[in-house]
């Protein structure tokens, strides 16, 4: 079994809606919408990964102080099992904007379709809809 640690963020805006990023086609899971993040680099910190992730994908400043661990996600895929750490950030500079490509989406916790989502990411909406309605 190989463990493949993945961190994420939720984006929170004020008015309670979360981004949401749409896999790109040619991807694994392409298609479905995720929580900006990814894996981190040889040597990195979580939430160092995860303020660099958040630049890459998205062109937003984050200062690492501003991530709170929210929940995590515990998946058995095929080829590895995803452990991934879900932050809640409600505080960024600049506008989030598409950086790779990928669609951007703001919605409501209680909108989100687990069946558009990875897998692993069903059992994070109910957190976010008890946290954010
Ligand atoms: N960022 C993110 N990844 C997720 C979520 N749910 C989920 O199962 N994943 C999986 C998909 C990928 O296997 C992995 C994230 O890796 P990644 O985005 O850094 O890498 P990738 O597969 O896009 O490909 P690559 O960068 O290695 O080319 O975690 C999610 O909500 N957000």
């Amino acid at each position: 079994m190989s463990l493949l640690l993945v961190v994420a963020a939720a984006l929170v805006d004020a008015q309670d809606r979360v981004l949401i990023a749409q896999r790109p086609p040619g991807k694994q899971l392409a298609g479905l919408w995720e929580f900006p993040g990814g894996k981190l680099d040889p040597g990195e910190r979580p939430e160092e990964a995860l303020v660099r992730e958040l630049a890459e994908e998205l062109g937003v400043i984050v200062d690492a102080r501003d991530l709170t661990p929210l929940t995590f996600a515990s998946h058995a895929y095929e080829a590895f099992h995803l452990l991934m750490p879900l932050y809640l950030c409600r505080r960024w500079s600049g506008e989030p904007q598409s950086r790779e490509g990928q669609a951007l989406a703001w919605a409501r916790p209680g909108e989100l379709d687990a069946a558009q989502m990875p897998p692993a990411d069903a059992p994070l909406i109910a957190p976010l809809v008890a946290l954010l309605g």
